[in-house]
């Protein structure tokens, strides 16, 4: 053996045995799991009981990102965390998620990064059909987009939640890369087709029409539905992510043709429950005012005068057309804090109509 090998051989040495002690460790985490599990139905006999809860989680996935001592970066630890808690709430309850399908789907992508590969995720045709799977109780979550970087708001979820009674529990945000794919039966055949959803195609306007000018663009209902007919149709290709690419075994002819480098989705979270505090939180909230002169401002004023910062605002039409205007506001805080309180007492006084979606910790991951 030369001097590598042997260091190599006491190297792996070394491995085993951390990994070992690392197994105990998560096993013996596992078991506290369990016993909070126990612990929470013999607290509430009889009811519903919610195991999996976002602000434990988000409370430590954030200690752990500030803990980490290194070498690997706070985003990979606070991954690998992730998937242990997902397999611990599991043990606990096996928990079905709800997405915008197909299998494949950016959705989903953004589901298992929230929640970790330890659930059951249910793949829905539609956004609505997302909202009522979680309703009904067939799903215990539902993950939605919600607006894109580069294509703004998605007005379907937003309008849904003027008659849904769902809280929004949580949110994700997702880097979007695409790619052109192609299956390696057709790789060298002319494309004189491709196949992507309608906001992946203006997501990739500009590097269409500087590098497969004139060819033949047509619209599908996701991603991965193109990266399915470009699996099986000759001369085709199609513009989707790497879950799709991997689902449908498609080469990348070229990748991140995205036109804007950070094009991300940020995606909610939807449940039948509010989220207590986690200590870094958002909220968000429907309000309709009346058509009167100084009505945004007045929505507004409170907002500044108490120092609570608005994330996002959006107008909707209303949809029974009484309402002049439907917000769709996001702002920094929990709707238990004092001043949000305050807050929303005082818009409250001016709307014809606050809804409550609900207050979730700020996207960790
Ligand atoms: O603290 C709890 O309530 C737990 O159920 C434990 C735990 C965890 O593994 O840390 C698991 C699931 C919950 O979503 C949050 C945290």
């Amino acid at each position: 053996m030369n001097d590598e090998q042997v260091r190599l051989g006491e190297l792996r040495e070394e491995i085993d045995k951390l990994d070992q002690k690392i197994m105990e460790l998560i096993s013996a985490r596992a078991k506290c799991a369990q016993e909070v599990a126990h612990v929470k139905m013999a607290a509430n006999p009889g009811e519903d009981v919610f195991f999996y809860r976002p602000e434990r989680e988000a409370q430590v996935l954030r200690r752990i990102k500030e803990a980490n001592p290194g070498p690997l970066p706070s985003e990979e630890m606070a991954r690998l965390f992730r998937e242990i808690m997902s397999a611990c709430l599991a043990l606990e309850k096996p928990m079905h998620i709800a997405f915008l399908g197909p299998i494949g789907t950016f959705t989903q992508a953004a589901a298992l990064k929230h929640f970790g590969h330890s659930v059951v995720s249910v793949p829905l045709p539609a956004i609505d059909a997302v909202f009522r799977e979680v309703e009904s109780g067939a799903a215990h979550y539902g993950v939605v987009p919600v607006e894109n970087s580069t294509e703004g708001m998605i007005n379907h979820t937003l309008d849904m939640f003027m008659s849904s009674p769902l809280k929004i529990c949580g949110e994700v945000q997702l880097r979007i890369h695409h790619h052109l794919l192609v299956s390696p039966d057709f790789r060298d055949l002319e494309i004189t087709r491709i196949y992507s959803h309608q906001q992946s195609f203006a997501q990739c306007r500009q590097w269409l029409d500087t590098h497969r000018y004139g060819v033949e663009r047509v619209t599908v209902s996701s991603n991965a539905e193109a990266a399915r007919r470009a699996a099986q149709e000759r001369g085709s290709a199609a513009i989707a992510g790497d879950m799709a690419a991997e689902l449908y075994d498609l080469e990348k002819l070229a990748h991140s043709i995205e036109d804007r480098p950070d094009n991300t989705t940020r995606f909610l979270i939807i449940g039948r429950e509010e989220v207590p505090p986690s200590g870094h939180d958002k909220s968000s909230i429907l309000v309709s005012m009346r058509n009167k002169p100084g009505a945004l401002y007045q929505l507004l004023e409170p907002f500044h005068s108490h120092g609570i910062s608005l994330t996002r605002i959006e107008t909707r039409p209303s949809p029974s057309g009484t309402w002049a205007y439907v917000f769709y506001i996001d702002f920094e805080g929990h709707m238990d804090d004092d001043r949000v309180r305050k807050v929303l007492a005082e818009v409250d006084e001016e709307a014809v109509e606050l809804k409550r979606l609900g207050s979730y910790p700020i996207g960790v991951l």
